[in-house]
This record gives C-alpha cells, structure tokens and sequence, in this order.
C-alpha cells in the first residue's frame, strides 16, 4: 500500500478507537480517584491525635499484637480500657488497651530529621516559573521562611504543572498500559489521537513515560505497572551496529566523566550527540600503541600462518567502517576486540579498502618495528576502550617566555621523550561551551565535545601552561579516550622532545594569533 494510503488508514483507525481510548480513561480515572480518597482518608486517620480518655495521660499498648477486629462504626464497648483505631503499619482495624502510666516504658518523641535525610522530591521543589533548576526550598517550619515573599516571588509549584501532577501521570501511564495490552495500541498512536491528559512521547524527555520512569511508582491496587511495562524506546535491531551505536551516542550523558545513559541528575542538559557532534573538534591526531597484542593473530606476533586472501561480508565491513568512523583513536588490536576478528585481517582490511570513509588514502596502518600504529584523518572522539597507562612525565611549569607567554610547560628534564608517547592528560572543571573562566586574553580551555569543555583556569596539571604553535612547530598533540568509562584528554608527544625543552601544542583553527598567518 503507497505511504499516503497507509496514513489515511492509520488515521482511520484511530478515529474509531477514540471512543474505546476515552472510555478506559474515564474508567481509569473514576478508580484511580476513588482509591485515592479512601486511602488519602485511611493515612489522615492514621494521623489523627487520640484523645486523651483519663486525666492522669495514659499511654497505648496493643492487645497481644494487635489483634484485627472489625471496622471503627461497630467498635465496642465492652471494655472502657480498650479502644480500636486504625493500625497503619499493619493496614487494618487493632484494638488497643489504655493502660495506666506507672509501669510503662514511654518511647520519647523523636527528634525531626535532619533536613538531608527529608530532601523533598522534585516535584515539591520545582517551581515552574523558576528558572533556577534546585531553587532553595525551605522547610515549612523554617522561622526564617518570609512566605508572602516566597509566594509573590513564585506563581505557583511544580505539582501544579499538570506534566508534573502525579496523579495525572499515573491515570494517563495506567490508561496507556491497559490500552495497549487491550487495543494493541502504541504510544505514538495513541498521543496521536490526543485524547490522553499528557503526551506519553518516546522522543522527548519531558514525555510521560520518561516522567514515569523518574518518579516512585505509585503503588496502588488498579496498576498493571508490573504487568504490563510500557516500552518506550525500542532497542535498535541487534544487527544495526550504526544505529546501535547512534543509540547509544544520544543516550549518553555528555558530561565529561559521566557515562550513564540518560543520567537523570544531568537530563536538563541532555543534549543529543550524533556521531558528528560528538568528535573533538580541534586538529587530529592519532598515535597510540598498544599496550600489549591483542591475541595469536596479532599482527604483533608473527604472521606465520595468516591467510592473505580473507574475505569479509559487506555487513563486516560496514561494522568495520563504522567503529573506524567513530574511534578516532584506535588501533588494528581495538578495532580486532571490538569486530571479533584476528587484528591481522582488520590490517588486511584497512589496506584494502582504502576508499571507505573513515579509511581514505591518508589511512595508514604501518607496523613499526614494535607495534601498530592507526593513523586516520578522522578527529579522534571518544570512543576508546584500552586502558590508558597515563605516565606524566610532564615538567613542572616554569615562569618566562616572551610577550603575554608567562608561564609555560617543558618536558621532564630526566630523558628525552619519544614520538607517540604518551606525556600527560589535561585537567580541569567541566564547564559548558562559552562558560570558560580566564581572563579573556588567557584562557585554559579545552574543548571536549559540543557541549562541554574542561577549563584549567581554576585547577589543573601542568599541562595548562602548554603553549601554541602553529601545527609544524608544534611537538605535543592531544586527544580524547574513554579511559574505564571516563572521558580523559591525552596529552602525546608528536615527535622527538629533548629532555627539558618547551612543550607546544596547536591551540586549533580558532586560537587567533599571528602565527596562524605564518602557517599559510
Ligand atoms: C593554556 S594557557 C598557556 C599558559 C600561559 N602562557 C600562562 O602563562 O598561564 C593559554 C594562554 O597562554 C597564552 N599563550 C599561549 N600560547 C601563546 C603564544 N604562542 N604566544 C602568546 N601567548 C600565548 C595566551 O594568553 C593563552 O590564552
């Protein structure tokens, strides 16, 4: 069927469900609210002060374990001592003695708890025209709290957004669960008939499934929350390693050293990578040993026995050629781990097919006499799964240099350093793009993705007094490994550094000096 007739038929149906989605959610709803008011009911019962039947304060014990009797209108009256009240930890009716007070042990009121231990959630401390995400939030009892202040200064609370009313989100998620298990109905068909409270949206963070997930669940007899999960996002097909990877990408906290998906402390900052945006912006390059072979096939070992007439599936070169686009830095032995295929023959591939993307011309895997070496034009990103044996072996900064250059970095005076070694990493403060610190003459910037940078302006390593020159003079280089699942920036020497000399890096394409002129 064409894709229009396909639409005019999805609409079609959804025209006719209509009537059944409101009914569930009519239904839902009349339950949901009903539970709601007994139960609201029950724990303000709960609640309640008991009066006080004697003049000398008598104290309550429960009868033999709080035996279960009937409900509060038929309470008896056989014994004056006794009375029945609501037994909440135990969810039913308990009769209980008044006792005198002589002879029982009182247990002391115990003190408030400590404001950390009672963090309100955040539906309570959001404000929705506050744009300050943890506004300060005092607590009700707070002598010092000015309300009139407070309430001209906020129009109204965040449970008050209906998005983030709790009991409109869980009669919208109930409504969504039984109709997909009744009517075989998807999320986005049924935001699509836009009869729900709230959209349920699998694209959006602020979507209720999302909310939902951030909330403690309601427990409450009419959820078929354990029943029936909804499922937001489908996983990409397990054959889509691009997409799989994508996936990831976007789900990834950007923030530098957090690499939860969807973290929510950091969400408001989700910001969506793709495999572009996620790359390190500033001028590549890729040097890296290995720290060890990665296996028999290693082409680190001796090639006795390697076939030289391998052939790979389109499929496998497509993974091959993804990782590789990805993986900025990565060598024959990564690339192997991460293909499940001998390194040798990820050698073999890489000369072969040298006009796939990711391993144009300039695509060079050359054995050393050591080891393998990667070097691609694509920037390096931060995909990168070895572990990162980070030696510094970077001199301490030393005062002097010309012009405004005060301070700079010079190589440990101990040994000379050689190529691709690797001589320090860069610190910092993650900050967001354009938030940097320093004066704006003297900055200690180092961008990291689109969406952050690491800023040394207020704390770092030596490596913050590494100084530009423009590309051919410079003889350190820097790029970004995932190291044990964190974003660290590696700093390596480029070529040949004498003990003691200056180290220089090239800032990249936007540093403004005049040296850039001289480069062209
Ligand atoms: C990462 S810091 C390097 C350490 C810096 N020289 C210091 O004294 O703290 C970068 C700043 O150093 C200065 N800088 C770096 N390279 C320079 C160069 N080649 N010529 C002049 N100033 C330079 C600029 O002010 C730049 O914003």
């Amino acid at each position: 069927m064409p894709a229009d007739n396909c639409a005019s038929a999805a609409r079609g149906v959804a025209r006719a469900l209509k009537p059944a989605v409101l009914l569930e959610l009519a239904q839902t709803s009349r339950e949901y609210y009903a539970w709601e008011q007994e139960h609201s009911y029950n724990v303000l019962q709960s609640l309640a002060v008991t009066k006080p039947s004697r003049s000398r304060e008598p104290l309550l014990t429960s009868v033999a374990d709080g035996q279960s009797v009937a409900a509060p209108d038929s309470r008896s009256t056989e014994a004056s001592d006794a009375l029945t009240r609501y037994d909440a930890m135990q969810d039913r009716w308990a009769q209980f003695i008044v006792m005198p007070e002589a002879g029982l042990v009182a247990t002391p009121i115990a003190p408030h708890a400590a404001y950390e231990s009672c963090t309100p959630i955040d539906q309570n401390i959001l404000h929705g025209d506050d744009s300050n995400f943890m506004p300060f939030v005092p607590l009700a009892d707070d002598p010092s709290f000015d309300s009139e202040d407070h309430v001209m200064e906020y129009k109204r609370l965040a449970w008050q957004e209906p998005y983030r009313d709790s009991d409109t989100l869980e009669i919208t998620l109930e409504t969504s669960r039984r109709i997909s298990q009744k009517l075989h109905l998807s999320p986005e068909e049924l935001d699509a008939m836009e009869v729900l409270p709230l959209i349920l949206s699998t694209s959006s963070a602020w979507g209720a499934i999302w909310t939902g997930k951030q909330n403690d669940a309601i427990d409450w007899p009419g959820s078929s929350r354990t029943v029936y999960p909804l499922v937001d996002v489908m996983p990409p097909l397990a054959g889509n390693l691009r997409l799989r990877l994508q996936d990831y990408l976007t789900l990834w906290c950007p923030t530098p050293d957090c690499t939860q998906a969807m973290c929510f402390s950091h969400s408001l900052d989700q910001a969506k990578l793709t495999l572009d945006s996620c790359r390190y912006k500033a001028e590549p390059f890729k040097l890296l040993f290995p720290a060890d072979s990665c296996g028999d096939e290693c082409i680190l070992r001796p090639k006795s026995g390697c076939a030289h007439d391998v052939e790979w599936t389109g499929e496998e070169l497509d993974d091959l050629r993804v990782i590789a686009h990805i993986g900025g830095t990565i060598t024959s032995c990564d690339l192997a781990r991460l293909c499940r295929k001998p390194c040798h023959e990820i050698s073999l591939m890489c000369k072969k097919h040298r006009g796939f993307s990711g391993f144009t011309a300039d695509t060079n895997a050359v054995t050393t006499q050591e080891h393998v070496v990667q070097t691609r034009s694509a920037p390096a990103s931060s995909i990168r799964l070895a572990v990162l044996d980070c030696a510094d072996v970077l001199g301490t900064a030393q005062e002097g240099g010309k012009g405004v250059d005060v301070r700079r970095a010079a190589a440990t005076q101990f040994r000379n350093l050689v190529r691709a070694e690797i001589i320090g990493h860069v610190e910092g403060r993650s900050v967001r793009v354009g938030r940097q610190n320093g004066s704006a003459t003297r900055r200690y910037v180092f961008g990291l993705n689109d969406v952050f940078s690491v800023d040394a302006a207020n704390a770092g390593n030596p490596s913050r007094f590494i100084n530009h020159a423009p590309s051919r003079k410079a003889n350190v280089a820097a790029c970004i490994l995932l190291v044990n699942g964190h974003q660290r920036i590696g700093v390596f020497a480029k070529k040949r550094i004498a003990a003691g000399a200056e180290l220089f890096m090239d800032y990249g394409p936007e540093y403004p000096l005049v040296e850039r002129d001289e480069e062209k």
